[in-house]
């Protein structure tokens, strides 16, 4: 995906920086870029009026995707067709075969592969992450090791943070946001809402509400530092230049197997599409690290969909219809072959009252009963966060996670025995005639004390699977249109079951300077859901 952003970039065939920041400054088309621009200008509804955005590389996909003969339904001109035809099956035999053919492929594993060669990761060979070929604690080459922990001593670290960030290019300047005000938080909501991750066919992209990020960005303990923006200049009335880059970290404790860690959380890396391809990515990474390092935290946790030097697990997203017939006529659900909407609309049908006794929405005064049994319930993954009372009422029950979190208990004689939460994230249609969204409920934390019993190997699979039963039937009654899961902490034992199909989106986790073997992703090599693969990944991430 990053060779695909290298040729885009090429293809806008950029003049000077300077100039590059004046035309983004008064959001004018860069030349070369202006015909993919125009097509998306008409497609996207953007509620900022932000200016032309050009269509991009896909890094984080978290969403299915249509299958690669529907991409034919879009005309030349950047026109959309009637939804309800984006949708087919192979029409011709040629079709079939080659679908066959890919398959055949890729079962065999001769399927091309992600990435690229080591050697070609200009700025990640600088880092101080494993190699693509340094299995972490596997033999070296002198029949030894490599310890499990920091790559760099803190030492090396604090002493290599500098004073100052790196310079920008002319034309360009840091800027710490701020995300206490309303219009900081307008600004980066519209950087996000017109060039944060789409799927690889540009058809979707994340639209992270403010109230998502408001709740997101500022946990326990956040800190101003780790809000980081790169505009254009400032102008001569003093006036702040265009947002146009955004990276971000918020504070975590993180449980490593042994090792508890203070880290870093980095999300959000943003750069505005007619920047991209101009290694400002490698420059917002190294001030953040810079950040963090100067804060006295030496570890980072991230994930992406893209592949970098080197996951410490990857998991695959799979996707719950609950409003069927509108991912339909949004291009993001289709029609299978031998199937007609009926039937499909019939497979993902709900009741509409729970099953599990006890159940209620989450309140403060659970805190404490939810935190000690989600604890004690993630003491299972190799990885994994841990909370304090005041952290965990931020992501489940605060002002700040009404309208994006839902959680609910299961309390029975005064004890939560159980819990389960999904949060809110909605996706553009980028391709919708009109404005149209895909409001998703992406699985977070849960726990039940079903898997303490001894005889969980017989209990934790109905149990899970009833509560997410109950969670799917909740969230269809928010009018949520699907829900999102990965193969993370115990899904695997549910995700069939519930009729959770596989996407093609997966998520690679990363530790920076942090050496750990491998950790289970739920998934087998042929990315197929794999229940003895799990057990390592215990965090769930935004
Ligand atoms: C102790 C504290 C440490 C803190 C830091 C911990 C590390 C945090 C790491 C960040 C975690 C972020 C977690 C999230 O938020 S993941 C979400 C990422 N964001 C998006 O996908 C939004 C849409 N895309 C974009 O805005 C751009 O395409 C981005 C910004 C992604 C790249 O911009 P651009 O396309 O214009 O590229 P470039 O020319 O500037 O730079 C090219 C270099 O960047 C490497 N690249 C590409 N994509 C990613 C990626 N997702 N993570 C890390 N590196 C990435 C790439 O391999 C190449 O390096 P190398 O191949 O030459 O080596």
């Amino acid at each position: 995906m990053a060779d695909h952003a290298e040729s885009h970039g090429k293809k806008s065939g950029v003049s000077t920086d300077e100039q590059l920041s004046a035309q983004l400054a008064e959001d004018q088309p860069i030349p070369g870029a202006e015909e993919e621009e125009e097509d998306e200008d008409d497609e996207v509804d953007a509620p900022t009026g932000a200016g032309a955005e050009a269509s991009t590389t896909s890094t984080k996909p978290k969403k299915k995707r249509k299958p690669k003969k529907k991409k034919k339904a879009v005309t030349e001109d950047g026109e959309t067709t009637n939804p309800s035809t984006v949708a087919q099956s192979p029409s011709s035999s040629k079709d079939i075969q080659n679908i066959l053919q890919q398959l055949a492929l890729a079962q065999a594993g001769g399927a091309p592969k992600e990435g690229k060669p080591q050697e070609e990761y200009k700025f990640w060979n600088t880092q101080p992450v494993p190699k693509f070929k340094e299995p972490s604690l596997l033999q070296t080459t002198n029949g030894g090791s490599l310890p499990e922990g920091p790559i760099l001593p803190d030492a090396v670290c604090k002493a290599a943070a500098k004073a100052e960030p790196e310079k920008l290019v002319d034309g360009f300047e840091w800027d710490l946001l701020d995300l206490e005000t309303d219009d900081g938080m307008q600004e980066l909501y519209d950087l996000l809402y017109n060039h944060y991750v789409e799927d690889a066919e540009g058809s979707f992209r994340f639209n992270y509400s403010i109230e998502f990020l408001n709740w997101a960005l500022k946990p326990p303990g956040w800190k101003r530092e780790w809000h980081i923006g790169v505009r254009t200049k400032s102008g001569a009335d003093g006036k702040k230049g265009k947002l146009v880059a955004f990276i971000s970290g918020v504070p975590v404790t993180l449980k490593i197997r042994q090792k508890v860690v203070k880290a870093t959380e980095i999300n959000f890396l943003t750069v505005h599409h007619k920047l991209r391809s101009k290694r400002l990515a490698p420059v917002l990474i190294k001030e953040v690290t810079r950040q963090c390092y100067r804060n006295g935290i030496y570890q980072a946790l991230y994930t992406a969909g893209t592949l970098l030097p080197t996951p410490v697990t990857t998991c695959r997203y799979f996707h719950r219809s609950l409003d069927w017939s509108h991912l339909y006529k949004n291009g993001f659900s289709h029609l299978p072959q031998r199937s007609t909407e009926a039937m499909q609309v019939r497979k993902y049908f709900l009741p509409s009252k729970t099953g599990t006794k006890g159940l209620r929405p989450m309140k403060v005064e659970d805190v404490p009963g939810v935190k000690a049994l989600l604890i004690k319930y993630l003491e299972r993954f190799h990885l994994k966060q841990e909370f304090s009372d005041e952290e965990l009422t931020h992501l489940l029950c605060s002002k700040a996670s009404k309208d994006v979190v839902w959680a609910y208990v299961v309390e029975q004689d005064g004890e939560i025995t159980d819990l389960v939460s999904y949060y809110l994230l909605e996706s553009t249609v980028l391709k919708a005639t009109s404005k149209s969204t895909i409001r998703a409920a992406y699985l977070y934390y849960y726990a039940t004390t079903a898997a303490f019993s001894p005889n969980a190997s017989s209990t934790l699979q109905p149990r899970l699977s009833s509560l997410i039963n109950d969670a799917l039937i909740l969230a269809k009654k928010d009018n949520f249109h699907v829900f999102n899961a990965l193969t993370l902490l115990d899904n695997p034992l549910f995700l069939k079951e519930q009729k959770f199909e596989p996407g093609d989106g997966k998520l690679h986790y990363y530790l920076f300077n942090w050496r750990t073997p491998p950790l289970g992703g739920g998934v087998d090599e042929k990315n197929e859901v794999d229940a003895s693969k799990m057990g390592g990944v215990g965090v769930v991430m935004l």
